[in-house]
């Protein structure tokens, strides 16, 4: 229980504590914690309160603290929800609290190398049968790897950052139609789950799954955009590149992983069975539920909680080459879906636009349109029986200049 007074439709309660970076009129951008509709200016907080450490909150980003590692993060939680459970601190909070409404929120952390996951077996298959209709659904390795790309740090933006439609080569009217260049016709979301680096590891050498909460600070939700025309011409045989990488939106607030410790759950069996390297030490699938609204009609609810590999197991395939991670480094599950409608793509939700789908003012959609709308929110079981809510991303598609 808290002393704060939370309204049931607050953007947080008092258990998740997301971190973020923000800034209110003439001063600079600083990291604060998310509790209902009001941000803890922690510098100020911590340097109050005698906590060591408060030279890392006073910064514009999340980076410091990030590098601070398992024990830093655990004691500031700790510290964070005596604070707003116990009514003593109450009067050295209360001046430190700055409405949401009034923060402007910042990209929380810079982002190093962003590396996309494939983790969805629906997912998957279902772009494995639009995209590839004459051979099998799932690519050969996928159950015995987790699959996944390198994307493009330099272009993770924070939520509200305005999406240019990307140009590019692309085939139009069939297999036998001409190559054109141009703005995508097929400009679409993907829905995902993206966990945070805090930790680095060393190059040469691997993180099991078992250090994964050594490594991994915590999660955003992540728009991961795509110009399906784009992709579609290009992907073969390396994979996505300029029908990604334009952009991509993760949310402001930063959920600690230890926030997220109600809604692990089992992952789903696995068979054939995982190499040695990639076999589970404790369960780290998560029950998370998507929200997609497009514009203001809710369109699809995918859920997490049966996606095929956990992000322990990612961290540990990254890293099993000797390859390091950096704090900072940022990688992304893959597009959560579920069958349709649940699906975290519209590629899939309308089946590569054949089965539109129909919006609160009456229009049809298959891709996205300029001066469309998209925002992904989720929620996860949190202590008892509640729920908690994970915040949100946005972002509202420009035309091509
Ligand atoms: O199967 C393909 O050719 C392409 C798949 C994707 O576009 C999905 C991707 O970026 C990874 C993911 O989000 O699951
Ligand atoms: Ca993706
Ligand atoms: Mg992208």
């Amino acid at each position: 229980m808290t002393w704060l007074d939370l309204a049931d439709d607050a953007p947080f309660d008092a258990w998740t504590l997301p971190y973020g970076v923000f800034s209110t009129d003439g001063e600079e951008p600083r990291v604060g914690v998310a509790v209902g509709s009001w941000i803890l200016d922690l510098a100020p907080l911590a340097a109050v309160e005698g906590l060591d450490g408060s030279h890392l909150f006073a910064q514009r980003s999340l980076n410091p603290f990030l590098a601070a590692g398992r024990r830093a993060w655990d004691a500031v939680r700790g510290w964070l929800l005596e604070v707003v459970t116990e009514s003593p601190h109450r009067d050295l909070v209360e001046p430190q609290l700055v409405p949401l409404a009034e923060a402007t929120l910042h990209r929380p952390f810079t982002v190093g190398d962003y590396v996309d996951f494939y983790a969805s077996q629906t997912h998957a298959e279902n772009v494995g049968q639009i995209f590839r209709p004459d051979s099998p659904a799932l690519p050969a390795a996928w159950k015995h790897l987790p699959i996944g790309y390198h994307g493009r740090g330099g272009t993770v933006v924070v939520s509200g950052t305005p999406i240019v439609r990307p140009s590019g080569l692309r085939r139009v009217g069939g297999a036998s139609g001409d190559v054109e260049f141009g703005p995508s016709l097929k400009l679409d979301i993907e829905v995902e789950a993206g966990f945070v680096v805090g930790t680095p590891s060393a190059l040469g050498s691997r993180v099991p799954v078992s250090s994964f909460e050594d490594h991994v600070f915590g999660m955003v939700l992540v728009n991961d955009w795509s110009a399906r025309d784009i992709q579609a011409f290009e992907y073969v045989p390396l994979g996505p590149f300029l029908g990604k990488s334009f952009a991509t939106s993760m949310s402001p607030w930063v959920v600690p992983l230890a926030a997220l410790e109600p809604a692990r759950v089992s992952p789903p069996p696995r068979s054939p069975a995982l190499s040695s390297y990639l076999r589970d030490e404790g369960p780290w699938g998560l029950d998370l539920t998507f929200e997609v609204l497009w514009n203001d009609r809710v369109v699809a609810r995918p859920p997490s909680r049966d996606l095929y590999w956990t992000p322990a197991q990612m961290l540990a395939h990254m890293t099993v080459n000797g390859a390091s991670v950096r704090t900072g480094d940022l990688y992304a599950s893959g597009t959560v879906s579920a069958p349709r409608p649940d699906s975290g793509s519209f590629l899939e939700l309308t089946w590569n636009g054949t089965e539109p789908v129909t919006l609160s003012d009456g229009s049809r959609r298959s891709f996205l349109e300029d001066g469309d709308t998209i925002t992904i929110r989720a929620t996860a079981p949190g202590p008892g029986q509640s729920r908690q809510r994970l915040g949100e991303v946005t972002g509202t598609i420009h035309p091509t200049p």
